[in-house]
């Protein structure tokens, strides 16, 4: 076979609770920063709310699953052999043509960028499992297999935590003991940094302004969420913090909360948790497993997805009163929900615009959520107008989430409007594109 056969590339995104894979071609002999053609995107979702579904789709348009319940899919690994199954029964791509394979890995630590998979850099991101329970182990279980099936191709890592290296250190800091601090990393390292890079990418040729004249405040809202401050083009500061149940609530993750609160939970809050069904090489106390996977939307409604939360949140009724709403929360508790999460977003949202010096160009929505709850985003976007954002037009609010567009403008007016300022944007995010073309500079 020669070079120009092997021309394909996989990359790979292990989220908390989904699996994406895409396939990209590069036409042209490798070792240099050809553009990259997309062959398929196949997408395991719900894998923490089972049954996981299955979709595939290839770029001419054809879909070939929708959400496709699986029952055998029950964690990552068994995401991936389905995946597998999949390509080499049913696609008649031969797996022998895949040179390189990107990996999504949230927690890099203090790997500054991409490394290529070796044993060193495994144990390293090994090491780092118990920092993002929910994704190293289920991504380094992905390598592995991918590595086993596919010994020719090159893996290599890439890391959620790289974009947020920029934050300065009176904000990535803890007022704790700064010599232990440094001994053992505890900082805030942030993450969603494929996504923030792919979305200010996006919106600087959106705005046809270049990324270091911009001032953003990115949400990526899925099943977990955070924001991220976008300071002349550069993450400022963000919601995740060491790990990434910080910040936000998410599908199962509690988001911040009074520390003492693990103490008042459970007695049994400090004993290392001998759950079965967490991955493997993770190492977590009781509490971080409740926060982290017996927390959020499932512990509080039942359902992890945020589009169930919101179509019985009952948004449209009449409730005119503070002590209406209550009621309404009382008994209703996908509206506690929806409410809490609103509340905790324009939090993050207002001390960032007062980080920023009220000097912000847009606020992006982005996520399964941010992209497809045009509720949340009319919601958000009324609060927002108080400080001087744009009103959210509610038909092109509406129709977002069916448009082809990478970057959709959501706000009211046009673009020969002087005053209009502080756009309300939707970015449609893709966190295994934006390192595809980088992977070819590897010699
Ligand atoms: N119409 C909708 N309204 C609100 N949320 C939605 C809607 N459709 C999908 N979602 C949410 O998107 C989430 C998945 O987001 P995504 O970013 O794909 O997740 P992941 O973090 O697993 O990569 C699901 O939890 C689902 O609740
Ligand atoms: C960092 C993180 O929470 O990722 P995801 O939303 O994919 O679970
Ligand atoms: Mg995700």
């Amino acid at each position: 076979m020669t070079s120009l056969e092997r021309n394909l590339i996989l990359s790979v995104n292990a989220g908390s609770s989904s699996l994406k894979i895409s396939l990209f071609s590069t036409a042209k002999r490798l070792g240099f920063t050809e553009p990259v053609a997309l062959v398929f995107t196949s997408s395991i979702s719900s894998i923490s709310g089972p049954p996981a579904k299955f979709s595939f789709r290839l770029a001419t348009g054809e879909q070939r699953f929708k959400d496709k319940p699986v029952d055998s899919i029950k964690d990552h690994s068994t995401a991936f052999a389905h995946f597998l199954d999949y390509l080499e029964n049913h696609c008649s791509i031969p797996k022998s043509r895949i040179v390189y394979v990107c990996h999504r890995v949230v927690h890099g630590g203090d790997y500054a960028e991409r490394v290529e998979m070796d044993p060193e850099a495994y144990h390293h991101l090994e090491r780092l499992s118990d920092l993002a329970p929910l994704h190293n182990g289920a991504a380094l279980s992905v390598i592995k297999a991918c590595i086993d099936a596919m010994s020719e191709a090159r893996s290599v890592a890439y890391f959620d935590t790289s974009f947020h290296r920029s934050i300065p250190s009176h904000i990535s800091s803890y007022a704790i003991d700064q010599k232990i601090a440094t001994e053992r990393g505890l900082r805030k390292y942030g993450f969603h940094g494929l996504s923030y890079a792919f979305i200010l990418r996006s919106v600087s040729r959106f705005l046809e302004r270049p990324p270091e004249s911009l001032n953003l405040i990115l949400l990526h809202l899925g099943s977990g969420a955070s924001v991220c401050a976008i300071k002349a083009g550069k993450s400022y500061d963000t919601s995740m913090e060491l790990t990434p149940l910080s910040g936000l609530p998410g599908a199962t993750r509690s988001g911040s909360i009074d520390p003492s609160l693990i103490f008042h939970y459970t007695n049994k809050a400090g004993r290392i948790t001998h759950d079965p069904s967490m991955a493997t090489n993770v190492g977590v106390t009781m509490a971080e497993d409740i926060l982290n996977r017996k927390s959020g939307w499932k512990a509080m409604t039942g359902t992890t997805d945020f589009g169930t939360v919101t179509s019985k949140a009952d948004l449209s009724a009449p409730a005119s009163t503070d002590e209406d709403l209550e009621i309404l929360r009382k008994f209703n508790p996908h509206r506690l929900a929806f409410d809490l999460f609103t509340d905790r977003i324009i939090q993050f949202i207002g001390s960032y615009y007062l980080k920023l010096g009220s000097e912000v160009d847009a606020l992006v929505f982005s996520g399964g959520i941010g992209e497809n709850g045009a509720e949340l985003r009319s919601v958000i976007g009324k609060k927002m107008e108080c400080l001087g954002f744009c009103k959210v037009d509610e038909e092109r609010n509406a129709k977002a989430r069916k448009e082809d567009a990478v970057v959709i403008d959501i706000s009211v007016g046009s673009d020969e409007d002087e005053e209009r300022k502080k756009r309300v944007l939707v970015c449609k995010t893709d966190e295994q594109v934006c390192f595809i073309c980088s992977v070819l500079l590897l010699r």
